[in-house]
């Protein structure tokens, strides 16, 4: 049967605890979860709370250097959120899943590793092993169109691996451009030295013939799993059901777009075409002009010699209109317009049933004399909103990232475990694992994963397993009591004795 630990720690007498690289943080008592009740931060389960007035008498000391005074609940989770992020639920409603990471987000975040990963034989798909230092080309264009209406040329899109770093890139590949010349490129490095949360980052341009003919190549950062605006709202792609659109949507766009078109113009650049088929959905509700440069490089590739440089300022204006034309179409797909009313964006919108704030925003982009300045002005109040579901969605998933970081100890620390205990080539060496220091530590693998009932059934308990790894984690001085499999030998042993046996035998095994 199981030993059941016993708490012998005794605070007056306990050393000072401060591991090291964690400092003397103060952190607050956790739940349930963490197998007590006790309340009081800084103190240990079970152990007895400092009398008030040793806290009120030395009202000159801070409260948290009072903590050191006591060892730190390093064995315990932080709580997990900040308050106004409801996880929090009580002690009696919480289940170890608790201290995971939420399937939903798991699960999002384990498909978008997938796609990552995704890879096919180049020679089954007929793609070069690599195109300059970009080689694992993967093609990501769902809809194998080979049409030519966004560029003019027929493109395609491939996730693919820098040699130089490892990473993972998107590759847009445009046949068939007639570059003459590098002077095409000019405005590449302008677009290179975009810095916005709303563009995707061109990185380079280059031709190639490794597909067998002449094709430009623009490398940008790789978002894995996006859609285009055109796939998230119309188009059905696999399992992915269709996104409503709403107006609290075509605000949250608005702004985004509006961000990076104030960022393409600072830049003396202009954005030329908004395609629903070149803005890319990365997260919920997180869209990124994906195209950016093409238009550029192909007008200029294009333009024959006598055709008049075209005016920066009334490229930007149109880029405006061209704004306006996107969000306008985008809300008159919710309901069915009289078609004779078509053109007219004051009557299109007349006939929508989005707030007059709206509609006035969308029909200001039509004007002629629209700026961008203004047309902030008017996004105004929706910052606020946005810019608090962004806040709430930070905090949220930095409260998760606290928990995966504790977790991860608990990987770095089963590694050392698995690393000591059995290793085969020191088989012969009784004292590496039977009789030797490495002992304890085989009884202690044996207390936290191979418990058994009083038939000698398996008991299989995650809460016992991660309460006994962060006590061992911490070095806690509480005690417990490890028996052999055969109960011909015990040994009391605290945690902190345990965690400098485990620390020593990994020493030893690298040599450290
Ligand atoms: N930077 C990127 N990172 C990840 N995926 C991207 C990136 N850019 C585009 N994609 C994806 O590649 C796919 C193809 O994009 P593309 O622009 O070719 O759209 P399309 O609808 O096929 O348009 P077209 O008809 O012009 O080919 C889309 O699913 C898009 O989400």
């Amino acid at each position: 049967m199981a030993p059941t630990p016993s708490s012998t720690f005794n605070p007056e007498t306990a050393p000072m605890f401060t591991p090291s690289g964690l400092g003397s943080a103060y952190i607050p008592n956790t739940s349930a979860l963490n197998g007590n009740s006790a309340t009081t931060p800084g103190m240990v389960p079970g152990a007895p709370q400092p009398p008030l007035q040793q806290v009120v008498g030395q009202p000159e000391e801070p409260f948290y250097m009072q903590t050191n005074l006591y060892p730190m609940n390093y064995h315990l989770y932080a709580p997990q959120a900040p308050p106004h992020i409801d996880l929090n639920k009580k002690a009696n409603e919480r289940t170890v899943a608790d201290i995971f990471i939420p399937d939903r987000l798991r699960e999002y975040i384990q498909r978008k590793n997938e796609e990552s990963l995704k890879s096919i034989s180049n020679t089954q798909a007929g793609l070069p092993f690599h195109v300059n230092q970009y080689h694992s080309l993967f093609p990501i264009d769902q809809n194998f169109d080979r049409s030519v209406k966004s560029f003019g040329f027929v493109s395609s899109v491939y996730k693919c691996m820098s040699n130089d770093d490892g990473r993972l890139y998107a590759m847009r590949r445009i046949e068939g451009v007639p570059i003459m010349s590098t002077k095409v490129f000019k405005k590449v490095k302008r677009w290179q030295q975009l810095d916005c949360a709303n563009i995707v980052t061109l990185r380079e341009v280059f031709t190639t013939r490794s597909f067998g003919d002449n094709s430009l190549i623009l490398i940008y950062d790789y978002y894995p799993m996006s859609l285009t605006l055109m796939e998230t709202h119309f188009i059905k792609i696999g399992n992915n059901s269709l996104e409503l659109i709403t107006e609290e949507l075509l605000w949250n766009y608005l702004v985004q777009l509006t961000n990076a078109i104030v960022s393409i113009h600072s830049h003396s650049l202009t954005v030329s075409a908004f395609d629903p088929s070149k803005i890319i959905v990365t997260n919920k509700g997180r869209i990124r002009l994906s195209a950016c440069g093409i238009y550029d490089i192909i007008r200029s590739a294009t333009i024959t010699k006598d055709s008049p440089e075209p005016d920066l300022k009334e490229q930007q204006q149109h880029d405006i209109r061209e704004l306006g034309s996107l969000i306008l179409n985008f809300a008159r797909s919710t309901a069915i317009i009289n078609e004779s009313q078509d053109g007219e964006p004051k009557k299109i919108l007349e006939q929508l049933k989005f707030s007059q704030e709206f509609k006035h925003c969308v029909s200001y982009l039509f004007e002629e004399d629209a700026t961008l300045a203004r047309l902030q002005e008017l996004i105004a109040p929706q910052l606020l909103r946005i810019s608090n579901g962004l806040q709430d969605s930070s905090d949220y998933m930095e409260s998760w990232l606290a928990r995966e970081v504790e977790n991860a100890r608990l990987v770095r620390l089963m590694t050392k475990l698995e690393s000591i205990c059995d290793r085969p080539e020191r088989g012969s060496d009784g004292a590496w694992s039977e009789t030797g220091e490495r002992y304890p530590v085989k009884l202690f693998k044996d207390y936290v994963f191979h418990q058994v009932n009083e038939s000698g059934h398996p008991v299989v308990d995650l809460t016992h397993v991660v309460n006994c790894l962060n006590k061992l984690d911490a070095g806690s001085e509480e005690t417990l009591l490890l028996v052999s499999p055969d109960e011909t030998t015990c040994l009391i042993m605290s945690y902190r004795n345990l965690k400098q046996l485990v620390d020593k035998s990994f020493s030893q095994l690298t040599g450290a």
